[in-house]
């Protein structure tokens, strides 16, 4: 991996993997593999597993059996420092409800992000992501003084600033009706597809996962 520079999208695939979360819900996920900036929707009833599927992907969590790779790399085989590089250099989250840091503005939590990931010029990156969101007339403002579709704005420029291969997004529609699911679906599709960037997204609605190419079902019972 060269120090700072962003990781292009590359092949992901997925084989064997089990996840156990807690003593009584063992997850288990068939294998799939994704050419670089595929966009992929992840389907299925709750509890399914498709949040740790995310996290797994992100190298948050270490699945019990199984491998990630991502190209050719297997994320089990790294050291929990080179998962970190990982996860600030490859990857960009889009948590469900957003994680922004309450105390700081639009403009200061994504340059946070990419002072972290190791960007250069950070704070000039940052207004020029969240510009490019419409949120130029929001930088100032922190989270509390946003609306919730400017927030998650605030969060996908915050994921896809420092242009990452993998853009994991979890329920981006979860908190927005139709028309604004739509215009968020449309800003994560643009973003993900001007960089490259392979996409997945986590969705409980079947009218958002329709307008994937790909799609991945869970459906596989939580066994003890
Ligand atoms: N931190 C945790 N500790 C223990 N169990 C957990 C943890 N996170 C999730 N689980 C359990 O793992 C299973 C899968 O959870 P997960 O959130 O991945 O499912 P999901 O398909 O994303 O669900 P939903 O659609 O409701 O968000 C559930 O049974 C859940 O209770």
């Amino acid at each position: 991996m060269t120090p700072a520079g962003p990781i292009r999208a590359a092949a992901l695939s997925v084989r064997g993997l089990t996840v156990s979360r807690g003593p009584d819900a063992v997850l288990t996920y068939p294998d799939f593999d994704l050419a670089p900036g595929t966009h992929l929707a992840v389907t299925g009833p709750s509890g399914t597993g498709k949040t740790t599927l995310l996290h797994v992907l992100a190298g948050l969590l270490i699945p019990d059996a199984g491998e990630v790779r991502y190209g050719g790399q297997s994320l089990g085989a790294l050291t929990e420092a080179g998962r970190d590089a990982y996860r600030r250099r490859a990857v960009g989250y889009v948590f469900q409800d957003f994680h922004l840091m309450p105390g700081l503005s639009a403009l200061e939590n994504v340059e946070l992000a990419l002072r972290v990931s190791g960007v250069a010029d950070p704070r000039d990156v940052a207004r020029a992501a969240l510009t490019r969101l419409d949120l130029g007339h929001r930088l100032r403002h922190r989270p509390a003084e946003l609306s919730t579709g400017e927030r998650q704005r605030v969060a996908i420029a915050r994921a896809v600033a420092h242009n990452p291969g993998l853009l994991l997004v979890d329920e981006p529609t979860a908190h927005l009706d139709r028309e604004r699911a739509r215009v968020a679906l449309d800003l994560l599709r643009g973003a993900a597809q001007q960089q490259g960037a392979t996409l997945i997204v986590v969705t409980h609605d079947p009218l958002v996962a329709q307008d994937f190419g790909e799609q991945l079902h869970l459906n596989t019972a939580v066994t003890a």
